[in-house]
């Protein structure tokens, strides 16, 4: 996709850890993690129900402020941030996508793609938005309405949404969630492709284990520590690791 590779700058945890609650309560969600999301790769975050997957991501994106440790989002050491920072930072640097679509269904898809710019007062670079309208794959659907879109092609907008200001780095929080499991694999494929050709750093939530396979890499979570770095992963492997993580649970 002529020249407009430029990988993103990834993010990073150093130490990080989460409790919640105190006393007899005290639940930690995270301990001691030290996370890295390398710039220009796809990288799953799997494990067993409450091993502290959503915790991590919500710390990482700024939406959690956590116990102990550092997170870095590019260069930027997030903590040190004040609110209203933390705040353009997320807007401008971080891009969610979430298990529900979250378009809005009076705006046409490019509408929807553009609309975090438009309330924020700025500009999508013209440039860029050609691109990723293309690789997104709906040049002829972008002035549709979400409920004219399949599933997959929604949550694609969304995507789309999401890369529009080229963030550090892209959230996806069970994205395929809501999806059969053709649609699933064209969020997929398009979440790919914004890695392969867009340069984009992307970090997945998923229970599947042919999700995971999408990726670079697969991170497994355990009682919040990190107990597994899987390179070039496939599904199989995923659910054979995944088994043993549930067995011991
Ligand atoms: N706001 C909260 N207050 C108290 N405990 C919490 C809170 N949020 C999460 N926890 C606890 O922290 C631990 C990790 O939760 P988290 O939601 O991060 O797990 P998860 O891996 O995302 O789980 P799931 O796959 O079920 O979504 C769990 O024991 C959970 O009960």
């Amino acid at each position: 996709m002529n020249g407009t590779k430029e990988r993103t700058g990834g993010a990073r945890t150093v130490g990080l850890s989460k409790v919640y609650g105190t006393g007899d309560t005290a639940v930690r969600a995270l301990d001691d993690v030290d996370l890295e999301l390398v710039a220009g790769r796809f990288t799953a975050i799997m494990g067993p129900s409450g091993a502290g997957k959503s915790t991590l991501m919500h710390c990482v994106a700024g939406l959690d402020k956590p116990t102990a440790g550092r997170v870095f989002v590019g260069d930027v050491e997030i903590g040190t941030l004040s609110d209203k920072r933390l705040t353009r930072l997320r807007r401008e640097r971080i891009g969610f996508v979430f298990q529900a679509f979250n378009l809005i269904p009076t705006l046409t898809a490019l509408e929807n793609i553009t609309l975090p710019a438009t309330l924020a007062g700025t500009r999508v670079d013209a440039a860029w938005l050609d691109t990723v309208v293309a690789a997104v794959g709906l040049r002829e659907r972008l002035g549709h309405r979400p409920s004219e879109l399949s599933g997959g092609q929604q949550q694609r907008v969304a995507v789309a949404r999401a890369l529009a200001s080229r963030p550090q780095v892209i959230f996806a929080d069970e994205p395929t969630g809501n999806l059969d499991s053709r649609s699933g694999e064209e969020v997929l494929m398009f979440l790919r492709t914004a890695v392969d050709e867009l340069g984009q750093t992307v970090a997945m939530v998923t229970h599947d284990p042919v999700a995971a396979a999408y990726a670079d890499e697969v991170v497994f979570l355990a009682d919040g520590r990190i107990v597994d770095v899987m390179a070039a992963p496939t599904a199989a492997g995923v659910l054979d690791r995944m088994k043993n993580l549930e067995g011991t649970s």
